[in-house]
């Protein structure tokens, strides 16, 4: 899940308020997960937003429907419920023949060769309790991090990929409740016999940070609905089952903020590529929101989400507004 980018020394510059500026700009210009359909670079920068930290601005004037730019993942992971339908790399769906009995599957080789960067390492352990422990409490997020530990323990990502995301704040029941999660991952990489020093980095504190980061970062994927595909067919699946084909963090999409009333969208085609696209006219300069949650809630019901989910409260202008 290409380009992991070692942004640790990035980071460390953002502690110095003075460089943040220069540093936000510099930004737009390596960018280089945004679309290579489009052979400009993406009109957009990241930079400070005057009360919701950073966010993603308009270089220049974006028409409502234009491709803005895609995103791949920094990792990735199928839903649980429905790891035997869909690309165990790309999430793409997938025939049921695709698979043989209790195994994962892959839509191309291409995917299989890209997932040797956790697959190799993972195979090393059956994770039967780690997976139990995550379908009974209902967790995704601990997948996420298993995955991401592989990738680090292979050498493909570092253990700070997710530093420069902003973390959500824990209670200390949350962070008690992750302890468990964090024993079943160790303990499953030292039964795998990896060596210590390579493990050395997956400390209760980095498993707490991670989790910290992913719970506001996260992308629940939901794949548009192809041409080809039986629309009936799909209105039940969406009844009867997990809509989401799994979950994802991505790094510049990351930096964009809610909106009840946004002018950008996210969506997911075919796979864990996302794609962000106007849904208005967007004038440069102003800055580009997307919606983290179902916009048609009233307004009690987005802000207790917003605070409850999300840990913020929520300051656009529909919200401002009392709508
Ligand atoms: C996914 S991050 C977005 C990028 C973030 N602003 C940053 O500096 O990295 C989500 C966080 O941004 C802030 N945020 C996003 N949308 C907001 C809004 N509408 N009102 C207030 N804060 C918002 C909140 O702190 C929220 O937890």
């Amino acid at each position: 899940m290409s380009p992991l980018f070692r942004y640790s020394r990035w980071l460390s510059s953002f502690k110095n308020p003075q460089s943040q500026k220069k540093q936000l700009l510099a930004f737009s210009a390596f960018s280089s997960e945004a679309a290579n359909e489009k052979p400009r670079p993406p009109p957009i920068r990241v930079g400070l937003t005057e009360s919701a930290g950073r966010g993603v601005f308009a270089t220049r004037r974006i028409g409502a429907g234009d491709l803005i730019h895609t995103a791949k993942p920094i990792v990735a992971h199928p839903s649980l419920s429905g790891i035997n339908t869909v690309c165990y790399f790309c999430l793409k769906k997938l025939n049921l023949t695709d698979f043989k009995s209790h195994s994962v599957a892959f839509c191309s080789s291409e995917c299989e060769v890209n997932a040797k960067v956790f697959y190799d390492v993972e195979t090393k352990e059956d994770w039967q309790a780690f997976d139990d422990y995550c379908r009974t409490q209902g967790l995704k997020y601990p997948l996420l991090v298993k995955r991401l530990a592989c990738m680090v323990i292979s050498g493909a990502a570092s253990a700070e990929s997710l530093d420069i995301l902003l973390p959500a704040s824990l209670s200390r029941d949350m962070i008690l409740e992750m302890e468990e999660g964090f024993g079943l991952l160790r303990s499953g990489f030292v039964k795998a016999n990896i060596a210590d020093e390579l493990i050395a980095f997956l400390t209760k504190q980095w498993y707490i940070n991670m989790l910290a980061r992913i719970r506001i970062n996260a992308f629940r994927i939901e794949l548009a609905v192809g041409l080809h595909e039986d629309l009936l067919s799909s209105a039940a699946a969406c009844i009867e089952a997990e809509v989401a084909v799994g979950n994802a963090v991505y790094m510049l999409p990351s930096f964009y903020n809610h909106d009840c009333d946004p002018n950008t969208h996210i969506i997911w085609i075919e796979n864990a590529d996302a794609r962000l696209k106007a849904l208005r006219d967007i004038e440069a300069d102003e800055e580009l929101r997307i919606c983290y949650i179902d916009a048609s809630m009233d307004h009690d019901a987005r802000q207790t989400i917003l605070l409850q989910g999300f840990g913020f409260e929520c300051n656009c202008l529909r919200c401002k507004s009392g709508d």
